[in-house]
């Protein structure tokens, strides 16, 4: 709701109020209006201040509101003018946060005050819309078409300092933010109430509000009216528009919402403002019924949903409480740990970095500090709190000893069981008993690394993204022995580095590389049936990934999965002979990756991989004619018939075997909901966020379809299991393709948190 108020001073104030953030859901919004209309009608009341309850002016438009398929009642846009017009002038006070529509109410409001601390945005291009309460058309004629654009098309917050340097707050202060308002609106009253007064002294105090409030005389609110201000003209704003227009489609990357705010932005610089509001309508009910905007609402909520986590032995965010972490080690600085001293040092926590020897200790601590010097220059003025160059910061060191006061350990060696067990041994007996103890394994078991320690409960899988320092995701890996506060702990961690936690249950390669491995393992056996990796990469980044399989294989370093594999006697000396070439266990295996590994293509590292390079080291991928007619000569050593493979048969073959891996996740509750694997495939894995992560878009296409053709391509191979549908999937199917909300109540283990 929002509360109505008076004060002895003929200032009505309208408190909007909707916890936590108070988004402007409909009863919000009828009260604005009664609110509005009330101080109208009342001649005692002379101006009005709007602003939002527990310091926070409102986070806009209510986003559960809009999935809401029953959605009526007074719409934001109409409201928004009828603050603009407003005979007696209406104050925005500003604290905390003014995004999307709250921003909007405020642009209709003919002054905005904002605490120094605010920040304010039109975020809705992040959840697939536009700021469709005449945001668009206000934006511009306040603060200027290429402000506007920036803001509207990226959804970035600006802080209260920002806003008053583009104009779109008249006034920044650090006091009490309420009562500045007031005392605006006070000084508004004088200035329109001594406009009628004649008398010489009287004319001086009209004057000097003039000059406080920017307003003519005669004409108190008219130039604060947004919707009746020219826009800004640009001498070349033809040409900026389509400059601007190439740059926001390449960051869109095939999310239909960028384009649209463009389109909305273009409007006002072409129509009368009623013309541009109408066309704004137009392009927000495509955006509303695009289902992009549903993805990315899925997604918004889906993040927030992970944060109450549960584990399949019922413990929960509920009861665990994290324990404070005042200094943390990394062990290892090669390329993941060198992002995850960045990560914490950003995260104000002292660290102490140890490696194996001095030369390695050396060469990380150089890489390790260009990091933080890039981090710096990004930050600007704010740099100075890192403060990475005092020791009691970050420390390295080749001794063990020094992690002896620790209470967090994060161990980021070479992906080797028996190299990881000694380290955990060590730190098991150097460390404090309370010390949690953290593996940044990509895929093993957590349970043999805690096997290694006197406290198993301490230890847990922190499995960061690459480069750490700049992937959000971190899949939180509990262990039989696990503990709540561990988990908890390393939760909060998460959010300290500002990244996103998910926890997930213990088997090989966890939640993320597990799904992986299916949709890498399709790529490469397209390969040898036809395809070439550009037509591989091609397709799926269409679909719109940041990075198709094997560009992003050629990327990370084919040398990697090689070593996997050679560990576990998939290829290499130990493989028994007489092994059929294109068989392991009875399962079709394809020796391609091993085979370019053996000629000594490793990806970018070398300059040539899947693709070939400039040098070694270089990052533009161009198809290779060698790897063409390599491809050829396989397919006829193994007799396999090269045929055509269509865009639908690569999609889909990588996708629902992945989605397929997915079901078989849910089903053994290695993850509580189909919600933590979509947040970690488009944090970690580069899923495109307005296709709503691989569950999310498995339930757009329907589970009866993915089905069927899951079925279609296992006959078809027979020899890979990964194929064959998950049993879960056909239970879902068969109890009638449930909402994606209801999937885990069918499982019969845990329960949605959406
Ligand atoms: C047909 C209809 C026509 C309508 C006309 C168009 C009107 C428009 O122009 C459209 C809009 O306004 S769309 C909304 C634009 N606003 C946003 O995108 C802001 C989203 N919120 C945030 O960024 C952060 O929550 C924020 C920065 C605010 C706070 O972050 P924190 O990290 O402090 O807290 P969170 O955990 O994110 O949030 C706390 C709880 O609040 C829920 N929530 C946040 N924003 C919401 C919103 N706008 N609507 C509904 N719920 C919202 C959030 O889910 C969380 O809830 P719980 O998880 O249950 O605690
Ligand atoms: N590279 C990647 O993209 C990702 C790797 N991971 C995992 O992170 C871990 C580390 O991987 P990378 O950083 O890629 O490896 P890396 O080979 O780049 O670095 C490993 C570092 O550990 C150091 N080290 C080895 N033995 C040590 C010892 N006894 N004491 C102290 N330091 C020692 C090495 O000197 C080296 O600098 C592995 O478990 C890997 O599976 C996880 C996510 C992504």
């Amino acid at each position: 709701m929002a509360q109505y108020a008076r004060n002895a001073a003929a200032v009505a104030v309208i408190r909007l109020r909707n916890p936590p953030v108070n988004a402007l859901s409909l009863t919000v919004l009828q009260a604005l209006e009664d609110g509005l209309k009330r101080a109208d009608a009342d001649p005692s009341v002379k101006a009005v201040m709007i602003c939002g309850e527990n310091g926070k002016f409102s986070a806009g438009a209510d986003i559960q509101g809009f999935s809401s398929p029953k959605r009526q009642g007074i719409a934001l846009g109409p409201l928004v003018s009828l603050i603009e017009r407003s005979e007696k002038p209406v104050v925005a006070a500003i604290e905390g946060i003014a995004l999307g529509g709250g921003l909007e109410v405020a642009l209709g409001c003919h002054f905005r005050v904002a605490h120094v601390q605010a920040r304010m945005g039109l975020p809705e291009v992040t959840i697939g819309l536009l700021p469709g309460a005449e945001g668009t058309q206000r934006l511009p004629r306040l603060i200027g078409v290429p402000a506007a654009l920036d803001l509207i098309t990226t959804g970035r917050h600006i802080p209260a300092t920002e806003a008053l340097k583009l104009g779109l707050v008249d006034e920044v202060v650090e006091e009490n933010t309420v009562e500045a308002g007031i005392r605006l609106a006070n000084k508004l009253i004088a200035s329109v109430s001594l406009e009628n007064v004649s008398s010489k002294e009287n004319r001086e105090l009209c004057k000097h509000a003039r000059i406080l409030t920017g307003c003519p005389a005669g004409q108190p609110l008219g130039p604060r009216r947004l919707s009746l201000k020219p826009i800004p003209r640009l001498p070349n704003m033809e040409a900026f528009l389509s400059e601007a227009l190439v740059k926001v489609k390449k960051q869109a990357r095939g999310c239909l919402a960028p384009e649209l705010c463009f389109q909305a932005v273009k409007a006002a610089t072409e129509q009368p403002f009623a013309d541009g509001v109408q066309r704004e309508r137009e392009l927000f009910n495509i955006l509303l019924t695009s289902g992009q905007a549903q993805a990315l609402q899925y997604a918004f909520f889906a993040e927030r949903a992970v944060q109450r986590w549960t584990t399949l032995s019922g413990a929960s965010w509920k009861s665990a409480s994290p324990q404070p972490i005042r200094r943390a080690a990394v062990i290892g600085l090669g390329t993941m740990g060198r992002g995850i001293v960045t990560s914490l040092v950003k995260a104000n926590i002292p660290v102490v970095a140890l490696e194996q020897d001095v030369e390695y200790l050396n060469t990380g601590r150089k890489a390790v500090m260009l990091l933080l010097e890039r981090e710096a220059m990004k930050m600007g003025q704010d740099a100075q709190s890192l403060d990475f160059h005092n020791p009691a910061r970050l420390q390295f060191t080749v001794d063990f000893d020094g992690l002896r006061d620790v209470d967090l350990v994060i161990e980021a060696v070479f992906e080797n069981m028996a190299l990881k067990k000694e380290i955990f041994k060590k730190l098991s007996g150097i460390c404090k008993p309370g010390a949690f103890l953290c593996t940044n394994t990509s895929a093993l078991n957590i349970d043999e690394i805690a096997s290694a320690t006197s406290h198993p409960q301490q230890v847990i899988g922190t499995h960061f993204f690459s480069p750490a320092h700049v992937m959000r995701l971190l899949e939180i890996i509990y262990g039989r022995h696990t503990s709540p506060a561990a988990i908890a702990t390393a939760m909060q961690l998460a959010k300290a580095m500002k990244k996103v936690g998910v926890v997930v249950g213990n088997c090989f390669g966890f939640v993320g590389n597990r799904m992986m491995f299916p949709y890498v393992q399709q790529a490469v056996f397209l390969l040898e049936e036809g395809s070439r990796p550009e037509n591989v990469d091609q397709v799926i980044e269409d679909f719109g990934f940041k990075i198709g399989p094997f560009r992003m294989s050629d990327l990370a370093g084919l040398d990697v999965g090689w070593r996997s594999r050679k560990g576990q006697g998939l290829t290499g000396a130990s493989l028994p002979p007489g092994t059929p070439a294109r068989q392991r266990h009875g399962r079709r295996y394809s020796p391609l990756p091993d085979l370019l590994c053996e000629q000594g293509r490793f990806g970018q590292k070398t300059g040539k991989g899947w693709y070939q390079y400039e040098k070694a080291g270089g990052r533009t991928a161009r198809p290779d004619p060698w790897l063409h007619s390599f491809l050829s000569e396989y397919r006829d050593t193994h007799q396999i018939k090269t045929r055509f493979i269509d865009q639908e048969e690569i999609l889909e073959r990588c996708l629902f075997s992945l989605i397929n891996e997915g079901f078989n996740i849910l089903a053994e509750g290695i993850a509580s909901g189909p919600e933590h694997l979509d947040v970690i495939y488009i944090n970690g894995y580069g899923w495109p966020k307005h296709k709503g992560g691989p569950m999310f878009y498995a339930s757009t296409v329907g589970l009866p379809r993915i089905l069927a053709k899951l079925q279609k391509y296992s006959e078809a191979h027979p020899d890979v299991p990964e194929l064959r549908p998950s049993a879960f999937l056909k239970k879902l199917v068969a109890a009638g393709n449930p909402p994606l909300k209801e999937w885990m109540s069918c499982s019969g283990s845990q329960s949605s948190k959406l």
